[in-house]
């Protein structure tokens, strides 16, 4: 990405190549670029209003536009789904279960759920059981995985989708198409990725406190080349307060979509660091 970014003290990088050098330039550097982004999240409250970095009060919105999107996804995709196919989905950075609990579970027979902050995947554990959700015993929350995305490689075949909301701006570009790669694996044939991410207005913004960056569309779109993947759907979220990063929902495909559907471009909302983590 050769546009210019910020970083939260308002420190400007001339391009994601001189940021990165710095940031994890060498092995040491890498490690305690992890280190320190888990390390933060461990140091949160495990809650909605805690993985929503005191913003809990998005979470209806939220759940109401990827529950719009995750529907026309699955009218498209997966036509026999809730008839004769059981389908499954992955969870990635799932925090305390949020996205599962009030959107994934209700459509997928088995959810799986990825989280490397030990205490969040406790939460998930208790807010995923069985005696604590109202879903039927057809719908399931699965395997409960404690690893990095980084580190992550899932069963082949397993998925139809993979839903990553919130967590890859942890993830280094290297890293970041690594992991989609080792992903398509994990992936059913026609399966696809969502990805739902703050979006930042250009080049990046770098958070020096939790070490991850907001990327812009151009920055997301960069990557998905060089990981082979295409846009099959783009949508928007509405409704959530001014200030916050404008958020976009990705679904991604390996193979090339018969058709594309975009939302209408919209006003972004201003630039600001750090505040939906
Ligand atoms: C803003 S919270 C979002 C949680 C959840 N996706 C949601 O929307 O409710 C960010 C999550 O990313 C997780 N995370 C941090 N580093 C990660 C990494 N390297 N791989 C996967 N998840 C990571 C954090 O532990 C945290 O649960």
């Amino acid at each position: 990405m050769n546009t210019a970014g910020l970083d939260s003290d308002g420190r400007e990088f001339k391009n994601a190549d001189e940021m990165w050098k710095e940031e994890v330039g060498d092995n040491q550097k890498k490690t305690d670029w992890y280190r320190i982004g888990v390390g933060y999240w461990e140091r949160v409250e495990a809650s909605v209003d805690g993985v929503l970095g005191g913003y809990g009060p998005v979470n209806d919105a939220d759940i109401k536009d990827s529950e719009a999107f995750l529907n026309t996804l699955l009218a498209d995709c997966f036509p026999d789904a809730g008839r004769n196919q059981h389908l499954v989905a992955l969870d990635c950075g799932a925090g305390v279960g949020r996205v599962t609990k009030n959107l994934l579970i209700r459509y997928f027979n088995e959810v799986d759920l990825l989280e490397p902050v030990s205490h969040f995947l406790d939460a998930a554990r208790e807010n995923l059981a069985p005696q604590n959700q109202m879903v039927s015993e057809a719908h399931k929350a699965a395997n409960f995985y404690c690893v990095p995305l980084q580190e992550f490689t899932p069963d082949a075949k397993r998925y139809d989708v993979i839903w990553v909301q919130w967590c890859i701006g942890h993830l280094t570009d290297d890293d970041f198409v690594s992991f989609f790669n080792r992903a398509k694996v994990g992936l059913k044939p026609g399966g696809i990725f969502v990805l739902k991410e703050n979006i930042a207005r250009s080049g990046f913004v770098l958070d020096k406190e939790d070490k991850s960056i907001t990327r812009s569309d151009l920055y997301f779109k960069e990557l998905f080349n060089r990981c082979g993947l295409h846009i099959y759907k783009l949508k928007d979220q509405k409704g959530f307060p001014k200030g916050l990063f404008a958020v976009k929902m990705y679904a991604l495909a390996t193979e090339l979509p018969k058709r594309v559907s975009a939302s209408r471009p919209k006003r972004k909302a201003a630039n600001r660091p750090a505040i939906i983590k």
